[in-house]
């Protein structure tokens, strides 16, 4: 697999500003999947090898869900070979996902998060694309249906790999998007490589959220926008929520600034012109509990005679997009 994995990176890299990551790259993979594999790695590959080869005749990357198909229905067999092997990747979180008619209910309708902010970022037609905290990768088709020119992703979940590696084989192999089992801490400082860097979902999970921003920063080229979106709370300039322990029973939630916040660190960061363009309350109707994510949902993180607080008495969780210069 590494070496499927750097044989498609290695000829996507080459020949853009993204070279001198080339130097660490294999080491880093290495260390990721050969030296720290993961206890469901094996059976996870097993699912993969398992998807039938089956002939895409048409991707749409532009609605709802990310949907390849065929003309021709498959046939049972294929059908209960598809659904077993996908299934065995389980929990799907993000998505919704079509494949050959076998529809994936992700946890989260992604696609709305990405109809709340495409009318407010540069169009994407040609740029060179960082996705941090992809996911499955979700976002990242949608980015190359909007006509990006390359998509890298960094997501530290193998399980998230082996999902985007499911959809890509029916996508096509040879698209140009790629995920790197890899965090951004993980990114060489510094590249400069790319038009427009995604973060969405990432911020209140680093301990030190203006590290990350000036991450990011590095990441992107003079002029280049970075989109961010993240937890907020509502409150006023210099107001922050740091939860005492879990934050909708997550354990890993860190800073959740105020919008007025959020900008004053993008701007000691080195961003430009940063500006708010969409702020959500996150609805059970957008994250919840389905048949491909059998586990608790957002209703469960909720006080059941309060949704506006979380089940430990804090706000309820409040999305902004961020857009800004670099
Ligand atoms: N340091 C890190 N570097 C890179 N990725 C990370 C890091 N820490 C966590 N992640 C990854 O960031 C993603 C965050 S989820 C947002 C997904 C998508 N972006 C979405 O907006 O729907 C939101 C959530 O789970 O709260 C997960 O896939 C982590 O593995």
């Amino acid at each position: 697999m590494i070496a499927t994995l750097y044989d498609d990176l290695f000829e996507a890299m080459v020949d853009t500003r993204l070279e001198p990551w080339l130097n660490t790259l294999r080491d880093q993979l290495h260390e990721v999947l050969i030296n720290t594999p993961h206890g469901d790695m094996t059976r996870w590959q097993g699912a993969l090898s398992k998807l039938p080869p089956l002939n895409a005749d048409t991707v749409d990357l532009e609605t709802r869900a990310v949907k390849v198909s065929s003309e021709e229905p498959l046939s049972d067999e294929a059908s209960q070979q598809l659904r077993y092997a996908l299934k065995a990747l389980c929990p799907w979180r993000k998505g919704p996902f079509d494949l050959f008619g076998e529809y994936i209910d992700t946890e989260w309708r992604s696609d709305w998060k990405w109809d709340r902010l495409i009318s407010h970022i540069s169009p994407l037609s040609g740029r060179q694309v960082l996705d941090v905290g992809c996911g499955s990768g979700y976002h990242m088709w949608r980015m190359l249906g909007a006509g990006a020119s390359r998509v890298l992703g960094v997501d530290p979940s193998r399980l998230f790999l082996m999902q985007f590696e499911a959809v890509k084989k029916y996508i096509g192999r040879d698209q140009p998007v790629h995920l790197l089992p890899l965090k951004m801490e993980d990114v060489p400082p510094r590249l400069r490589a790319f038009d427009t860097v995604f973060s969405m979902g990432v911020l209140y999970h680093r301990k030190s959220p203006i590290e990350h921003l000036q991450e990011l920063h590095g990441a992107l080229r003079a002029g280049g926008e970075l989109v961010l979106e993240t937890l907020v709370i509502d409150g006023e300039l210099g107001e922050v929520l740091m939860p005492e322990d879990r934050y909708a029973m997550m354990r890993n939630v860190w800073f959740l600034p105020s919008p007025d916040t959020l900008l004053l660190w993008l701007r000691r960061s080195g961003f430009r012109n940063a500006c708010v363009v969409d702020m959500n309350r996150t609805t059970a109707d957008e994250q919840r509990t389905t048949e491909w994510m059998g586990f608790n949902s957002l209703k469960d993180f909720l006080d059941p005679n309060d949704h506006l607080k979380t089940v430990e008495g804090l706000p309820a969780p409040l999305r902004a997009v961020v857009v800004a210069e670099a």
